[in-house]
């Protein structure tokens, strides 16, 4: 089980996932949210976090240059795209040396059509509702004509009370979580994100 604690804004909160074994770590780089940071502030977090946990920038529907300049800036190992953006920006941001995550609204996977689908097929994908990091979860039934085939992440609303029946229904590869681990609006709780992982692994 694959999880990544998102939207972390201190060296604590860092400590707190890196240190009850979450495998990413997430950042903020979309405007206009409670969680966002600098690639300034984000540089000097990555820099506490041990090599082999990935490094995640969250980004919605910003430039691709300003996606690289501040993913190299803040020294990120990979790169999620929360937006609109197309199958090429994440070819580029491979060539770049990012790794990818792609997150979907679960309406907007199921709306691809087959074509796109078999496209998006060998990338990371993570599922979330549509308001991301709100704390919403989405109606499981959405998923009934098929997760992705590979890789996939489930996300929206998750925390450590739903976390395991969520993961026994739907069969993630991983979870992603931000709210749920929050004692308020954008405020991070170490003993949450402790109690969610150890949820989360419960049945994995
Ligand atoms: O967390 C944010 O503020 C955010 C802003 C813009 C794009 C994505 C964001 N977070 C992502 O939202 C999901 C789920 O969050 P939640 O657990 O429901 O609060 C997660 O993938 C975050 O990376």
């Amino acid at each position: 089980m694959y999880i990544k604690i998102c939207g972390l804004q201190t060296v604590e909160s860092v400590a707190a996932a890196v240190e009850a074994g979450a495998n990413a770590v997430g950042f903020i780089f979309a405007p206009g949210s409670p969680r966002t940071i600098t690639a300034a502030l984000a540089a000097t977090l990555v820099s506490s976090v041990p090599e082999g946990i990935e490094t995640v920038g969250v980004f919605r529907d910003q430039p691709l240059d300003e996606v690289l300049a501040t993913s190299r800036e803040a020294e990120l190992t990979t790169v999620q795209l929360h937006g609109n953006e197309p199958l090429a920006d994440v070819t580029r941001l491979h060539a770049a040396g990012f790794r990818t995550l792609r997150a979907f609204s679960v309406a907007a996977y199921n709306a691809l059509n087959p074509e796109d689908k078999r496209a998006w097929k060998s990338e990371r994908i993570l599922l979330d509702a549509v308001e991301p990091g709100a704390g919403e979860t989405f109606d499981s039934s959405e998923l009934a004509q098929g997760a992705p085939q590979g890789f996939w992440l489930l996300a929206g609303g998750l925390n450590p009370s739903n976390v395991a029946s969520l993961v026994g229904a739907l069969h993630p590869h991983g979870v992603d979580v931000s709210s749920g681990v929050e004692s308020s609006r954008g405020v991070k709780d170490s003993m949450l994100i402790r109690d969610f992982i150890q949820a989360a692994r419960s049945i994995s």
